[in-house]
């Protein structure tokens, strides 16, 4: 089966993390995620996550750090998720795509209901 891959951030607004949530039509319907999305044709994975956060929540990230990919089976598809740790830099917030977002400590992002694949992402970066 083919592996798609997606980058998504692990955004910090000064002392808190963005989580978004899934909406009902979206693959995973209402599951926890950082927000990103696939990588295109030619495209790097620093371009792709910055694109993404600006088309699906319309501000501007800085990008800081890489953590550990991720390459996770679903019933029907396999990833591998690229997480980004990044700071907001500007704009205003707008949900594009998902039907919710938290702005959380970190120690409360692990209570949300998350995508399986984002489970040793989180793991990763509560240990850092
Ligand atoms: N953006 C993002 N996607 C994630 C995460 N964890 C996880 O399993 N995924 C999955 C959900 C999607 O199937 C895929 C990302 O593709 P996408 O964001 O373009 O999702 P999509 O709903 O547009 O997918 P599709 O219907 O077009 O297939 O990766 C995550 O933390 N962030």
């Amino acid at each position: 089966m083919k592996t798609i891959s997606v980058t998504c951030a692990i955004i910090h607004f000064e002392d808190k993390i963005l989580a978004v949530q899934r909406s009902e039509t979206m693959k995973l319907p209402l599951k926890w995620e950082f927000a990103g999305g696939k990588i295109e044709l030619g495209e790097s994975e620093i371009d792709c996550i910055r694109r993404e956060i600006l088309e699906e929540l319309n501000i501007l990230i800085e990008v800081k750090e890489r953590l550990t990919p991720v390459t996770h089976q679903y019933s029907d598809f396999k990833i591998k998720l690229i997480p980004f740790i990044a700071e907001y830099l500007s704009g205003e917030l707008k949900l594009r795509e998902h039907c919710s977002f938290l702005l959380a400590d970190k120690d409360e992002l692990i209570n949300l209901d998350w995508a399986e694949a984002d489970l040793p992402i989180l793991k990763e970066f509560i240990e850092l």
